[in-house]
């Protein structure tokens, strides 16, 4: 030890046993003296007294009169509304951060940081998302003027009244929720579910309500700077609103590149949040159902022991124990759900309760099974991964962060993609209800049927095609009309995947049909590689090919243009204006006679399937009369 910090610890040494020692004279003196203690009583009250003055004048000199508030609210109401979504956001970040710096310089200042906060509020999308969260981290006196902004504002509002870019006050959280999972987060805290759960009075339903209040809640921090913490510096892109344009359409934000990239080189690689391998592989087992790496029979392949519902294989140790806590055990075993549940005796199912486990399993297998659901196990998965990522963390099996210094799960990344517009079947939701229901009793009440679809049209929605190599050839073929297929993003054709996975950096990526960038599997795994078609320049916007773009030998270019828009129409449901399309569609070639007896020669729906047999019969145009009925064929609306 050197001769300095024996000095400074026999310093502290002595410093200290003077303390204890005045500590003790003085407890000695409180406990024998009485007129030590009565002159201790005095001083006390005195001091008590002379702080509650202090306190009371600090308070009046900071109190806001409500004058104040409708001087400020006049303020704010007289200002321009914003029109554009991406002049909210930035009058979003700029009002919180102006706010954060008024109110670090002190009482003062907290009225107009109350005002900044007010403003940033009036154009989130959900204000009392945004309250909970200025709870947590502004300091009190602003919070209670930003409320009493709030109560003031709804009070004096008239119908003519437009805020900068909303059209009404922040509102009270609504009882259902429906679209968002923003609003998913607030359902633990609506009466009317609480209520529910109650009434049900079980033991594991209010340990579920606790539960998904916990996981639900959000993470205070990292709301707010999501798009500065996203995508991490290593990927070398940035997630950027799409520069406006007179074209409304589109995506709403685009994957910028950070630097130059030369052609060939790989500018990110990705790992998913979340894999399916293709069912008829996973019943194969030629695949791991985790990764998606192809079995190697000489190297041998793990199985997922103890009551599997479906035959499920991996190629690893970490492949088997990271799916089977993040969803395997929750979906496709009888094993508790979650480790948490494993402590809580009053929830060891019956034997009748194993069984209708068992059942809604297998009922929702073969749902899956049949015509390639992969979007109801995408939701699956997804809920499951989110109830285990918070409660079910194995070691091993870290949650899911793919952000700089941000602390993201999968429903942060989620939540902020855009969504298309599926419609799952009727008893797609009562089967994943009743799966929950005989899984964790309970936490059906929370996902609704409107929450199950959002979830569905997002996951589906920006969900890719993981194909190895040029993907493969005996994919079953499906049975349902050419419109209502699944189709994930990926240049091989969704018919060559192996399987299903979801990116949270590439969810962002636009299509293009002569696009710059490609994704690759080159890892023999679901990791993605983003490769650069050719030389790209720092500020280019990176584009994939969603379908298979190639023009195949028996195709001309009019007829490739056509196969392509019309799968981007069906799948994505947009019109592309890329460069190629533009061109190819000014050349006026006529595409190459297709077969009238099996296909119908516009939107070459399959003739012979039963609902279409009678449209053979049908003398003028049968698409646009099946449509003018039904609706079912729109698809020369979407793509020309
Ligand atoms: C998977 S999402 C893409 C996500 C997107 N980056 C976003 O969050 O806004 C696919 C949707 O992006 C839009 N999109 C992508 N590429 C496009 C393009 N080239 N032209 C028009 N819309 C496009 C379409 O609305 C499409 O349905």
């Amino acid at each position: 030890m050197s001769s300095r910090t024996s000095t400074l610890l026999t310093i502290t040494g002595i410093s200290l046993c003077g303390l204890i020692a005045y500590a003790v004279y003085f407890d000695y003196r409180r406990r024998n003296d009485a007129a030590f203690r009565k002159d201790i009583r005095k001083q006390k009250k005195r001091v008590d007294k002379s702080l509650a003055q202090s306190r009371e004048a600090l308070a009046a000199a900071n109190t806001v009169s409500e004058a104040d508030l409708r001087e400020a609210l006049k303020l704010i109401r007289s200002e321009p509304p914003l029109s554009s979504q991406e002049a909210k956001e930035n009058y979003f970040m700029s009002q919180v951060a102006m706010g954060e710096q008024l109110a670090a310089r002190g009482e003062s200042f907290q009225l107009p940081a109350a005002l900044s906060f007010y403003r940033a509020l009036l154009v989130y999308p959900s204000a009392p998302e945004l309250l909970a969260i200025y709870e947590k981290t502004v300091p009190p006196p602003i919070v209670k003027i930003v409320l009493d902004l709030v109560n003031l504002d709804a009070s004096t509002t008239s119908v003519t009244y437009r805020q900068p870019g909303a059209a009404h006050p922040p509102r009270p959280p609504r009882r259902n929720g429906t679209g968002s999972l923003t609003q998913a987060r607030k359902l633990p805290l609506l009466p009317d579910h609480v209520e529910q759960g109650e009434k049900r009075c079980h033991v594991a339903t209010i340990y579920i309500h606790l539960l998904v209040i916990y996981l639900y809640w959000p993470r205070i921090t990292t709301v707010l700077a999501y798009y500065n913490a996203f995508p991490p510096k290593r990927t070398n892109v940035s997630v950027q609103p799409r520069a406006l344009t007179s074209d409304a359409s589109g995506p709403q934000r685009v994957l910028i590149l950070n630097k130059d990239v030369a052609a060939g080189e790989v500018i990110y690689k990705e790992y998913p949040m979340l894999t399916c391998l293709d069912y008829d592989l996973q019943s194969a087992g030629t695949h791991c159902a985790h990764c998606l790496r192809k079995i190697e029979p000489a190297l041998g392949s793990i199985p997922l022991t103890s009551s599997d519902s479906i035959k499920t294989i991996f190629c690893s140790k970490p492949c088997q124990l990271a799916s089977k806590t993040q969803w395997h055990s929750f979906l496709f075993t009888l094993d508790p759900p979650l480790p948490a549940v494993l402590e809580l005796a009053q929830l060891t199912p019956s034997p009748a309760a194993l069984d209708a486990r068992r059942a809604a399993q297998v009922r929702l297998s073969t749902y899956l099974n049949k015509d390639k659901k992969v979007g109801a196990a995408l939701v699956a998965k997804f809920i499951a991964r989110q109830l285990t990522a918070s409660l079910g963390k194995a070691p091993g099996t870290p949650d899911y962060t793919e952000a700089d210094g941000g602390e993201y799960r999968i429903e942060d990344y989620v939540e902020r993609w855009s969504m298309g517009t599926v419609n799952a079947p009727p008893e797609e939701y009562s089967l994943f209800v009743s799966l929950l229901q005989t899984t964790l009793p309970g936490l059906e009440a929370f996902i609704g049927e409107e929450i199950h679809k959002m979830l569905l049209q997002k996951l589906t929605f920006n969900a890719f095609g993981v194909c190895f190599g040029g993907g493969r050839d005996n994919r079953p073929p499906s049975t349902v009309r050419p419109e209502d297929v699944e189709l994930t993003r990926t240049p091989y054709g969704t018919e060559r995947q192996i399987g299903t996975a979801l990116y949270s950096v590439s969810a962002y990526l636009s299509h293009s049909c002569a696009p710059n960038a490609r994704p690759s599997f080159a890892s023999g795994t679901s990791e993605l590689h983003l490769i650069a078609n050719k030389d790209l320049k720092k500020g280019d916007e990176l584009t994939i090919a969603y379908v298979d773009v190639a023009q195949h030998a028996e195709e001309n270019a009019a007829s490739c243009r056509l196969r392509r828009r019309k799968e981007l129409a069906r799948g994505w449901k947009f019109a592309c204006q890329c460069s190629r399309c533009v061109k190819e569609g000014s050349e006026n070639v006529p595409p190459p006679a297709m077969h009238p007896q099996d296909l119908h020669d516009y939107c070459s729906f399959p003739l012979s399937l039963p609902p279409f047999q009678e449209m053979r019969n049908l003398k003028d145009d049968p698409c646009q009369s099946l449509a003018a009925r039904t609706g079912l064929c729109h698809s020369e609306r979407q793509i020309d």
